[in-house]
Order: structure tokens, then sequence, then C-alpha cells
């Protein structure tokens, strides 16, 4: 055979194959479709037909070919389309197929029920296989070794945990058994005109209260004038520790009730050391602090001075560092009335009372330490707090509160009057302070 006769059969072959493929593949195409595919086989045995005879001859077998099979391959598609729906068409064409909508409409519940009761394929877990190439090739996980240092760890966070835990809850215990807020309610009701030395003391307290171990006792100093409330202050202090840690446990001491005698001095300063000796010891057993009340210190003679001095730098034991020491006194009224008087007008009105009081400790107390530090080496150990003058608002209020006290109806102008015949300051900066507080108050009542 020559090339071009191979060539035209190759391509014959070709034509063939690619007829039968595109009858496999499209076998729904519908007859607008075949007729074309006519035509297109017409024009391809027109085209394949070559000018010499040999190829033409060659050509046309293969046309005769493909005719003949696509013949039968549209025998068989009619044969088929006869077989399957055909029935209802009485010209037995092949029936024009058109696009297939799926719908429902022809399912049965049957069919439903089949589709459900089809057999679910269980998907099936695979087993994870992981070989582990230290283990010799063992299907386990290979055990990881647990650290005892990491359980020791745990057991100490756990330990620390508890201890301050513990730790918090004992220094709550320890708060809560001397009552501060308690304190606190009583001496905001029962003191007029010095909320920032009472604070200052309450600060104190709670500072001290609130931990176990202490390195040296708490020593409080109050100053100023006369009638401000340093001795109605010690009063209310010590009934309330009285009644926290007994009556055994506080100790007021009035110099001038206790001593009268400077003669007497030494032997009141070693009967006071023993008696505080005592006291601490007794506390210590009872796990207390004990509370240790100087009023009018200004009058405390130097042996009494020298012994509190030693008791309270006192390191040897620590009984007497578990301690509180509170001393009363007008030792420096004249700066703090000084003071007052000179920086009322420039103290603003809107400033409130614990802020005012604030600038009069960080004012003063440098000035009253360098004074008290002169008298006694006792006071270099102290922490100070002055008083201020009380205004005649805070006498009115202390009128009150004792004609409440006696009995007497606390008529207003009955107080104002009262409050009238108390001497004051000349007014500064819109302030009358009172020129001896409220000591005359008791006085004055008992008159009426
Ligand atoms: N700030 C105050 N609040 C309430 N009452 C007060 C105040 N200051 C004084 N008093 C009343 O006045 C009386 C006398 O006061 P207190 O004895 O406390 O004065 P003092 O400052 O100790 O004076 P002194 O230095 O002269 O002893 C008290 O019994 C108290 O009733």
């Amino acid at each position: 055979m020559s090339d071009q006769d191979s060539s035209s059969s190759t391509s014959a072959s070709q034509t063939e194959e690619e007829l039968e493929m595109d009858g496999e593949v499209n076998g729904e195409v519908n007859g607008e479709v075949e007729g074309e595919q006519e035509e297109d086989i017409d024009r391809s045995s027109e085209r394949s037909a070559a000018p010499s005879l040999s190829s033409f001859s060659s050509s046309l077998r293969a046309i005769i070919r493909i005719k003949q099979k696509y013949q039968a391959m549209k025998k068989r598609r009619q044969e088929l389309a006869l077989g399957l729906g055909g029935a209802g068409n009485p010209t037995g064409a092949a029936p024009r197929t058109s696009p297939k909508i799926f719908t429902f409409d022809g399912l049965t519940p049957i069919a439903y029920s089949t589709l459900a009761a089809a057999p679910q394929r269980k998907k099936r877990r695979r087993r994870k296989r992981v070989l582990f190439p230290n283990s010799g090739g063992c299907r386990a996980p290979p055990r990881q070794e647990q650290s005892r240092a990491k359980y020791c760890l745990y057991l100490l966070f756990a330990i620390v945990f508890m201890q301050v835990y513990n730790a918090i809850e004992n220094l709550d215990d320890h708060v809560l058994r001397y009552d501060l807020e308690g304190l606190e309610k009583t001496l905001r009701r029962e003191v007029f005109g010095q909320q920032g030395a009472v604070e200052g003391l309450l600060s104190h307290l709670k500072d001290y209260l609130s931990t176990y171990v202490h390195n040296k006792p708490l020593v409080v100093s109050l100053h100023g004038p006369s009638g401000v409330g340093k001795s109605h202050l010690g009063r209310l202090l010590a009934g309330h520790f009285r009644s926290v840690v007994g009556e055994t446990l506080v100790l007021q001491y009035y110099v001038l009730h206790h001593c009268p005698q400077e003669a007497n001095a030494l032997h009141c300063a070693s009967d006071l050391s023993a008696i505080i000796s005592e006291m601490v010891e007794r506390a210590e057993e009872e796990e207390k602090i004990p509370l240790f009340i100087f009023d009018e210190a200004e009058h405390m003679h130097d042996e009494i001075l020298d012994v509190l001095s030693q008791l309270v730098a006192s390191k040897q034991s620590n009984e007497y560092l578990n301690a509180i020491y509170l001393f009363l006194s007008n030792l420096g009224h004249a700066h703090i009335t000084k003071h007052m008087l000179h920086n009322s007008s420039s103290i603003s009105m809107g400033m409130s009372a614990s802020g005012r009081h604030s600038n009069l400790v960080k004012e003063l107390t440098p000035i009253l330490r360098n004074t008290l530090e002169k008298l006694h080496i006792l006071w270099t150990e102290a922490d100070i707090l002055p008083l201020g003058l009380l205004e005649k608002g805070h006498v009115m209020e202390c009128f009150l509160d004792e004609m409440t006290r006696e009995g007497f109806y606390p008529d207003h102008t009955n107080i104002e009057r009262l409050a009238g015949e108390i001497e004051y300051y000349p007014t500064v900066g819109g302030h009358e302070y009172s020129q001896t507080g409220c000591k005359q108050v008791v006085a004055k009542v008992n008159l009426l």
C-alpha cells in the first residue's frame, strides 16, 4: 500500500473512531444533531475524495464503511428507543430527547423506604497505627518519664499557697479581734472637729495590729491645746481596748494622780516599770497587745520618762515589742495655736477636714518634734499627731452631746447662747476658734 493509501486509510479509521466515540459519548444527542452529523460526514467524504483514483477508491471504501457503521448505530439506537420509551410512539421514530428535570413525584414511599432501609455504610474509624522508631516498632506510645521534681514543685506551690492563705486568715483574725471598725465608728461619732487626728491614730493602729511580728512597740503622742479632746480620745480608746483585750491589759496613767509628789518620782518610776513588765508578760501569754495611756504627759517627771523610754526602746524580749503606748499632752500647744491662727486664712474653705489635718501634720510635725526632742529622748521614738483648735460649731456639738447625756432638752437657741459664752480667738479666714475648746462645756451644762 502506498503512503497516500495508508494516510487516507489512517484518516478514514481516525474519522471512524471519532464517530464511534462521538456515538458512545453523546448517546443522548437528538435528531437534529444527527442530521448535522450526516451532513458533516457527507462533506467529509466529499473532502476526502482525492484527485487520484486509488485514493478515491480507498476513501470511498472508508466512507462506505463509516456509512454502514453509522447506519448500524442508528438502527441500534432506534431499537433501543423503541424498547424503552417507544411503546407510546406509534411512528416508531426515536423520541426527541429533552432535558430531564428531576422531581420527587415519581418516587413512591416504598422507594423512600428502600432508600432509608439501604444499609448505611458505617464509617469505620481507622485505627491509627503509629510506629515509634525508638520503641522497636511497638504499637503503644512509649511511656513518658514522669519527673519527680515536677511533683515536688506542685507540692511546694500548694504548701506556699496554704501558708500565705493561713497567714492572711490569721492577720484578719488578729485585726478583727481588736474590732478597729467598731473603734472607728465610736471615734467618728464621739469626737468632734478632730477627724484628721482620728484618722491618723486609726491608721497607726491598723498598721501595727495587722502584723504579728514587731521590731518596736507602737508609740503615738497626741498634742494639742487645752480642751480639744486629748483626754476624751484617750478615754474612748481605753474603753474600747478594755472591751477587746480585757481590763487587766489596759493602763491609764495620770501622773498628777498616780505620782503627785516629785520626791517620789524614782519610786513611782520603778513601780510603773514593774506594772508595765507584768502587763506585757501577761499579754504575751494571752497573745494580746496591751495598751498604756499616759495622760498629762507634760507633768511627767524625768525619772518616769527615763523608765518609759527604756521600755519603749527595749529590744531585750518580744513582749516589750508587742505593746501600744499613747502619750497625751499639751506640749507644743503654742505652736499649734499659732500655726492655725496664722494659716487659717490661707487654708482653702473647700478642703476636707482630713486634708486640712494632713497639712497641719505635715507642717507642724517637724516643729513639734524639734521642741519635744529637746525636752526628752522619749519623743524621738514617738509618732507625733497634733490636734487642732475647735471651732464654734464643734463647741455647739459638745453642748448638744453633753445636754443630751444629762437629760436636758437640746434647745438650739439655748445651745447657741451657751456656745456664745465661750471665749474665741478673733475670727480668721471665716473660722472662729475656741480658746478653751470644749473644756467648759461640762461645767456650763452642770449649771443649767
Ligand atoms: N473634740 C471633742 N469632741 C468631743 N468632746 C470634746 C472634744 N474636746 C473636748 N470635749 C469635751 O470636753 C471635755 C474636756 O475635754 P478634754 O479633757 O478631752 O480636753 P483636753 O484636750 O484633754 O484638755 P487638757 O489638756 O486641758 O486636759 C471632755 O470631757 C469632752 O466631753
